[in-house]
């Protein structure tokens, strides 16, 4: 994986990164793939032991921090034992989110505030605690929120997740205005569908929803692994130097599709 991603003018924007979500799927994908490139990596998630595996595939360069980005103590002190050594942390991928799929009636207070935190409030105040150093400094630096293909269209069964991803993108936005004349960019990936360990567990191994998709991405079938780092490199590396409050999609043109999921509803309870 690799720094083949990282060419010519697509050299990563900053040497130091932290990654949330980095020990598993997408996030992990893009932690290995900065660290191929010689970028310092400190990765976040909630369960140690599957950051820790996650640094000893790397040669020393990825760091485990342990935080629950809801909690905002939490993702403080990450940061804080992040920029102990070597100042702000120039690049920021917010990965880690979590999502379940349910009928909308079947979502309690509980379950719709647990996945608004992970995926709205949380990835709020890792922005912030990323920001405010650099903005402090005067340092310049890029972020990648990692979005989802539901952001942009109704999803039977994923209310919540749709709605928090939407804000997200409502949110790089306004900071991307608010924080690009002090030189931090703000983007967003959007993934379609995306086979990973927590995805195929919540969402793909249910089989109605897993053939409605293919039915229903027009390039028919569910993107690689690669396909996705490509465009992450991108919005990471120099190249996107004046690229900022934009949401790239990767879903196949999934999100055109007149009816994503077709009749799919998931089971109640
Ligand atoms: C064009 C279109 C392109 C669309 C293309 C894109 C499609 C999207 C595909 C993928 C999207 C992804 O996000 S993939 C990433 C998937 N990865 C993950 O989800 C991994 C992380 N997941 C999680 O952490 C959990 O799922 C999550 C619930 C969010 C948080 O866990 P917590 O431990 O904090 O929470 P818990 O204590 O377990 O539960 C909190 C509350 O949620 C409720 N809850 C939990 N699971 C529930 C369930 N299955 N059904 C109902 N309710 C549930 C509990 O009952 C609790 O409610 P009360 O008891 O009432 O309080
Ligand atoms: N795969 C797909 O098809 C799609 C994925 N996405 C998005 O891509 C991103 C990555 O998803 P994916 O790789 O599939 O999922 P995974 O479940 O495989 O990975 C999720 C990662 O986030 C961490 N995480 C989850 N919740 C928290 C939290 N509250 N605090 C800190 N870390 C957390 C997990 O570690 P731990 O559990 O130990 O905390 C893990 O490292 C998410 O934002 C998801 O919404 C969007 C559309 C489609």
């Amino acid at each position: 994986m690799s720094s083949a991603y990282f060419q010519g003018p697509w050299v990563p924007a900053a040497d130091r990164a932290l990654v949330t979500g980095g020990s598993s799927g997408i996030g992990r994908d893009i932690a290995l793939m900065l660290a191929g490139a010689g970028v310092e990596v400190f990765v976040v998630g909630r369960r140690m032991e599957r950051l820790e595996a996650v640094a000893a595939e790397s040669d020393g360069s990825i760091t485990p921090l342990a935080a629950d980005i809801r909690d905002a103590d939490a993702v403080d002190a990450a940061f804080t034992a992040a920029e102990a050594e070597g100042g702000p942390v120039p690049l920021l991928v917010n990965a880690a989110s979590g999502a379940f799929l349910a009928a909308a009636e079947d979502i309690s207070p509980g379950g719709f505030a647990a996945v608004v935190g992970s995926s709205l409030n949380g990835p709020f105040q890792v922005l912030r605690r990323w920001a405010q150093p650099l903005l402090g400094a005067g340092t310049p630096g890029a972020a990648m929120m990692v979005s989802s293909a539901l952001a942009e269209r109704e999803v039977p069964g994923a209310a919540h997740s749709s709605a928090a991803k939407a804000g997200l993108e409502a949110l790089i936005r306004s900071l991307a205005v608010e924080w690009g004349p002090r030189g931090l960019r703000i983007n967003s990936l959007a993934p379609g569908a995306f086979s990973t360990e927590g995805a195929d567990a919540g969402m793909w191994s249910f089989g109605p929803v897993h053939d409605a998709a293919l039915d229903n991405i027009p390039l028919g079938r569910f993107g690689a692994s690669d396909e996705l780092l490509g465009p992450a490199a991108f919005l990471l590396s120099r190249a996107a130097g004046y690229v900022t409050g934009a949401t790239v999609v990767v879903d196949g043109g999934w999100h055109l599709s007149p009816h994503p999921f077709g009749s799919v509803f998931p089971p109640r309870g």
